[in-house]
């Protein structure tokens, strides 16, 4: 199949076309700084009966507060979501007040961890190069990263949204080892505003993300006012590979159509 796909990237210009079946389907919710540690169990007693037709082959995560992923992770155990956290430290351990290490996330059952959220490079001073460090701690710790990257809207207005993602890509993965990450693709202007980024256009850009990995089979993700009315027609699109969800992560019924879309 790999082959497959490396010849009609060369024929297409494109990494996919007709290669639907082997997809890795990821569909995260992210969270953000939402729910206590009550609040997440409940979450999960009304989400976890809604899987129950969710096809096997599609993972479904949560990254989810430092502060409830040890519960959550004790209440997932032995069913088929997984948790993640939305941030790591680089380092082992340290004198590093207020951040957390991959060796406390591996501890407590954590499997996926975000890196590089635009929220946390426009407030908290992250740069691509502590996004891959942090990228890099999460894979030495055995952690799958979930790597976004995305353009502001006036970057788009200004022609330079390919330029941007390119930076990001090439200084986020310095080192990394390509074949065991998620990317995440996340116009900025889209993320909690309502206004998605068209379906077509969406696909068009993480296709030109997969031209620049070395595994075109990584999983790339749309993240973006993803909602219950347009996941269908996202997931439609052959490049897409899963969803990173907000808001509409945070409620159960609303988070359960987003897994459960229709293929
Ligand atoms: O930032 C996001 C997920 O990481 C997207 O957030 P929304 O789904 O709320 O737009």
């Amino acid at each position: 199949m790999g082959e497959v796909r490396r010849h009609l990237k060369l024929v297409n210009g494109l990494a996919r076309s007709e290669q639907s079946a082997v997809r890795r389907i990821i569909i995260a919710g992210n969270w953000k700084m939402y729910k206590t540690q009550a609040e997440a169990l409940e979450f999960l007693q009304a989400f976890l009966p809604q899987l129950s037709e969710t096809p096997e082959s599609r993972k479904v995560v949560l990254c989810a507060p430092f502060t409830t992923l040890s519960s959550l992770s004790k209440t997932l155990h032995g069913s088929r979501v997984r948790v993640g956290a939305q941030n790591i430290h680089w380092a082992k351990e340290g004198a590093f007040t207020g951040e957390i290490s991959g060796a406390m996330l591996t501890e407590i059952g954590v499997r996926y961890v975000v890196v590089g959220h635009s929220e946390r490079r426009q407030y908290f001073g992250e740069t691509d190069e502590t996004v891959n460090q942090r990228l890099l701690a999460a894979q030495s710790f055995g952690l799958l990263p979930i790597l976004c990257v995305g353009e502001s809207k006036q970057q788009r207005d200004a022609g330079e949204t390919e330029a941007v993602i390119s930076r990001q890509l090439e200084r986020g993965l310095v080192g990394a080892d390509q074949t065991n990450l998620v990317i995440a693709y996340e116009p900025i202007w889209a993320i909690g505003t309502g206004d998605t980024c068209a379906a077509e256009e969406a696909n068009r850009v993480i296709g030109l993300i997969r031209s620049q990995l070395k595994d075109t089979d990584v999983p790339i993700q749309y993240g973006g006012s993803v909602k219950p009315e347009n996941i269908d027609e996202i997931m439609a699109q052959p490049e897409i590979d899963g969803a990173l969800v907000g808001g509409a992560s945070l409620e159960a019924e609303s988070f359960a159509r987003i897994v459960n879309y229709q293929s």
